[in-house]
């Protein structure tokens, strides 16, 4: 399900209060010194991103019910559950597209009670889409450069165009796109039109496009859907080499439990919108509330392999 709720949108930033000892000398330095080490060691360090208590619903159905997530930095975490079960509402949620009625997200310390779509790159946010969004008759490389469109606003790109700043911003974009197609191993077909690839291929370009921008947190909207064994291999390990080579976090919302549990550090199983189950692939395998909600159910598309 992707589809986009609409309405007027509104959020809210809650940034942390800011420390005061400001007037503090000598041995009142040190006291505040020594607190603020003390609440540091007491205070747990914030995910990077954390859903507390979200809950959203459409005319009677419940989506999402009293939900709460969190994602280490430098993890990968997954999200699985049966159709319907509410993964695409949650990123959904994540990256702006729908409101919860109740709830709040957190990056690292901020949190939003609606996430805005328009500051999430500046927010070191990127993500994917279930169905492929690329510009099917532009060329791979222009695929991933777009990536970074946002960088420079249209308006104020027009004014500085064959300025040096322009020329600069330009280089450092593209050779930005080309270290990702590298990346990739896309190189190859760097200039082929995105539509006539396979779709494998495709997919792995979308990646490439989401991870240009360098961003601190990706979400991944089924990656693995309708792709090869072999291609789920090779995006597997571009996943894994993602986070290892950039420290990326990334939550993936995923079918293949197959992949989900060679791939993740950890995973989270919704159901009916209730978060049943979250822990290491280990023990939620053998969690007999996933048994019953999912693992039960044979799935032709399941993948086993090690990466
Ligand atoms: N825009 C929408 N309008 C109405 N109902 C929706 C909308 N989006 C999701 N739903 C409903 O919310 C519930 C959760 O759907 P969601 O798409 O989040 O589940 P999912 O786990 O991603 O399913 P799938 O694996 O089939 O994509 C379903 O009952 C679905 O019909």
């Amino acid at each position: 399900m992707t589809a986009i709720a609409t309405g007027a949108r509104v959020f809210r930033l809650e940034d942390s209060p800011p420390h005061r000892c400001a007037d503090a000398s000598g041995g009142q330095r040190e006291e505040a010194l020594e607190g603020r080490a003390e609440h540091a060691a007491k205070t747990p360090v914030r995910p990077a991103l954390g859903l507390a208590h979200i809950s959203l619903t459409f005319g009677g159905v419940a989506a999402l019910r009293e939900v709460d997530l969190d994602v280490a930095e430098g993890e990968i975490r997954a999200v699985i559950g049966p159709n319907g079960a509410g993964k695409s509402s949650l990123l959904n949620i994540v990256s702006g597209l729908y409101r919860p009625d109740r709830g709040e997200v957190w990056f690292g310390e901020r949190s939003f009670r609606e996430v805005p779509t328009s500051k999430l790159a500046g927010l070191g946010v990127a993500r994917t889409f279930q169905n492929l969004a690329l510009f099917k008759g532009l060329s791979v490389f222009d695929n991933v450069l777009m990536g970074l469109a946002h960088r420079v606003r249209a308006g104020f790109l027009q004014q500085i165009v064959g300025s040096p700043l322009a020329r600069r911003i330009e280089a450092e974009n593209r050779a930005a796109a080309e270290e990702v197609i590298g990346f990739l191993h896309l190189t190859e077909v760097r200039d082929r039109l995105a539509g006539t690839l396979p779709y494998g291929v495709q997919k792995g370009v979308e990646l490439a496009r989401a991870l240009v921008t360098r961003p601190k947190l990706l979400l991944l909207d089924e990656p693995f859907a309708g792709v090869t064994l072999a291609e789920k291999r090779e995006l597997s390990q571009h996943v894994r080499n993602a986070r290892d080579s950039f420290g990326t976090t990334i939550v993936l919302i995923e079918h293949d439990i197959g992949v989900v549990m060679g791939l993740s550090d950890r995973v989270a199983v919704l159901d009916y919108g209730r978060k049943i189950a979250d822990g290491t692939p280990a023990q939620v395998r053998t969690d007999p509330a996933v048994i019953d909600a999912y693992l039960g159910v044979a799935h032709e598309t399941d993948t086993e392999f090690e990466i």
